[in-house]
């Protein structure tokens, strides 16, 4: 079975403001259910996870009561964990609690707040998942990437060909990733950004999915404006 995971248990510390950044709306409606709206659309989903703080829980399923009621039997709203990866951690928990964890279950976890992932990444990511095991959406690096181990002077500069920058969707054959995240070390745990690292450290292959680059995550109040914009485009037409 294949299950859609929206990651949606951050606080928003960069944003700021009085509530998560995925409950802000654009044009009457909150960015997390334009982001569930796609997900929502994919046939192969046998249910789309919605992870959120606690507090938040009840506030997400009143949202998609009111937004998205006729689908709303395939969404399932759940507490999310302390850091992003126990987030996807209660994702599969449940998906376990159901009996329906085994080798071929797939996940494809997404940030609630890129809203603007296309429907080929979801379909392209569910392929590889399938075939690889796991994969990262990328766009390739257009800034010259520059890494500063003391993070005052230059290290290096890589090969930028070489280079890309990862965004969500992460799909990954979801008993596999338990377990090998299980078998991570606090101090392995803790270096972790993101989730197809946790294949990384354990020598596992990720395989790219061609992203895009509005496929944006809104972190700061600057790519707020940016995605506002971008919504209203697509939604006057
Ligand atoms: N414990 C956590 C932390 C983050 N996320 C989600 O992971 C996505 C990407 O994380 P980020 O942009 O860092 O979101 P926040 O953690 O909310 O932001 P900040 O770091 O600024 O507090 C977001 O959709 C966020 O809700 C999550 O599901 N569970
Ligand atoms: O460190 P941050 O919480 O901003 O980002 C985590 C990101 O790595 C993750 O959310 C994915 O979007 C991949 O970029």
């Amino acid at each position: 079975m294949t299950y859609g995971v929206i990651l949606a248990g951050g606080i928003g510390s960069r944003m700021g403001g009085d509530k998560p950044k995925q409950y802000l709306t654009v044009k009457g409606k909150p960015i997390i259910i334009y982001t569930i709206e796609k997900f929502l659309v994919v046939p192969e989903f046998e249910k789309v996870i919605v992870l959120c703080p606690k507090q938040w829980v009840e506030h997400t399923k009143n949202l998609i009561e009111k937004h998205i009621a006729p689908a709303k039997d395939r969404v399932a709203v759940i507490e999310g964990g302390s850091t992003r990866n126990e987030t996807i951690m209660n994702a599969i928990k449940l998906i376990e609690s159901e009996g329906n964890l085994n080798d071929d279950t797939i996940i494809v976890t997404h940030d609630s707040v890129r809203p603007f992932v296309t429907h080929r990444i979801i379909e392209e990511n569910i392929k590889a998942a399938k075939e690889f095991g796991a994969c990262d959406t990328v766009v390739p690096a257009t800034d010259t990437i520059v890494e500063a181990m003391d993070n005052a002077t230059i290290s290096n500069i890589p090969d930028r060909s070489k280079m890309y920058q990862g965004q969500t969707p992460q799909s990954f054959k979801a008993l596999k990733l338990k377990n090998m995240y299980e078998s991570l070390s606090d101090e392995e745990k803790d270096i972790l950004t993101d989730a197809a690292k946790i294949f990384v450290i354990k020598g596992e292959k990720v395989a790219l999915v061609q992203g895009e680059t509005f496929n944006m995550k809104i972190t700061y109040p600057y790519d707020l404006r940016v995605a506002k914009s971008l919504l209203e485009d697509e939604t006057d037409d």
